[in-house]
């Protein structure tokens, strides 16, 4: 079924990553069920387990076949990819709303990236409701459609999953709610603090810092209404880590921008580290923005 065409429908490669995100989530769950990990130290508390590597064939192998092997991908894992035989599920697209614009667009502008399984660390430690798998869709660079799928809703917990994605002009499947309190909250990294971190969170003046693991996990509360902000302005995250989240917080209305608040840029070639940050916000970033900006070395 793969489709060798020069042009290729975005709408299409969102409808086959959700699909492919879902299954991978049966992955990562099977993983976990069987008590055997096999965790490997990629570096200093960066880990990947036997569940990133076989989620990540299975994704990649599924869009291949979908859309041919010169679909431009970039994924976490260093793995080879081996043909699936699972088939690449296209029935969603009749469902969303696709802007035109994205209906036909050039393959080779395109670039999909991949993180098999979001907090790993948190996977290996057992907090898991902060694991993900993420998958976003750029093109001429830019964050356009994303999938973030949640395969254990609770630590303990037989559902089948949360599945959010969105594209820009064409929104979220789940309603959003930005955090209305009159204090703030911010949500950081659990397991990669640094002293510079602590100096930035100070800053900001948050009245509470929650300290959850995950990049897809802080941007589902950050939608959810549950902070204010996603807080991390020190490198760490690679554009696996970004590319879904921040096309779903845009196609929410939200902001998604480095700590300089600049935009991210998202083609093959760009390097992967998001070597100035993240801020995530649905309101209130300019402020974030402003308080940050006097610690922050000069550009
Ligand atoms: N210093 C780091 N080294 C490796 N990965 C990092 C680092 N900081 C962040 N990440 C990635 O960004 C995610 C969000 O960070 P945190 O959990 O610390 O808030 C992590 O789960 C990890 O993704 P992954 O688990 O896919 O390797
Ligand atoms: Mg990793
Ligand atoms: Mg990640
Ligand atoms: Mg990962």
């Amino acid at each position: 079924m793969s489709n060798n065409s020069d042009k290729v429908n975005l709408g299409s490669i969102l409808s086959v990553a959700i699909d492919a995100s879902q299954k991978a989530g049966t992955v990562i769950r099977q993983v976990w069920k069987s008590g055997k990990l096999g965790v490997e130290w990629k570096g200093v508390n960066d880990p990947m387990t036997e569940a990133d590597v076989q989620a990540q064939k299975l994704i990649f192998g599924l869009l291949y076949k979908a859309f041919g092997k010169d679909l431009p991908m970039v994924g976490e894992e260093d793995t080879d990819v081996p043909e699936t035989e699972e088939i690449p599920n296209l029935n969603l697209l009749d469902q969303l709303k696709i802007p035109e614009e994205y209906k036909n667009v050039d393959k080779k502008e395109v670039c999909v990236f991949v993180d098999p399984l979001d907090a790993t660390r948190e996977f290996v430690d057992g907090n898991l409701p902060a694991v993900m798998t993420l998958i976003g869709i750029s093109y001429r660079g830019e964050a356009i459609a994303g999938v973030m799928f949640q395969p254990f809703v609770g630590n303990d917990d037989d559902s089948n999953g949360t599945t959010i994605y969105g594209m820009l002009g064409m929104g979220t499947n789940v309603p959003v709610k930005a955090r209305d309190e009159k204090d703030f909250v911010i949500a950081t990294t659990r397991s990669h603090a640094t002293e510079f971190l602590e100096k930035a969170t100070q800053a900001v003046k948050a009245d509470r810092v929650v300290k959850v693991g995950g990049a897809g996990y802080k941007c589902l509360l950050v939608l959810r209404g549950e902070i204010d902000a996603y807080f991390f302005p020190i490198p760490g995250t690679k554009k696996w880590d970004t590319c879904g989240p921040e096309a779903i917080i845009k196609s929410a209305g939200g902001s998604f921008t480095d700590a300089h608040g600049r935009s991210i840029r998202y083609t093959i070639d760009t390097p992967k580290p998001n070597t100035d940050g993240l801020i995530v916000t649905l309101k209130g970033h300019d402020d974030i923005l402003a308080k940050i900006s006097s610690v922050l070395p000069k550009l």
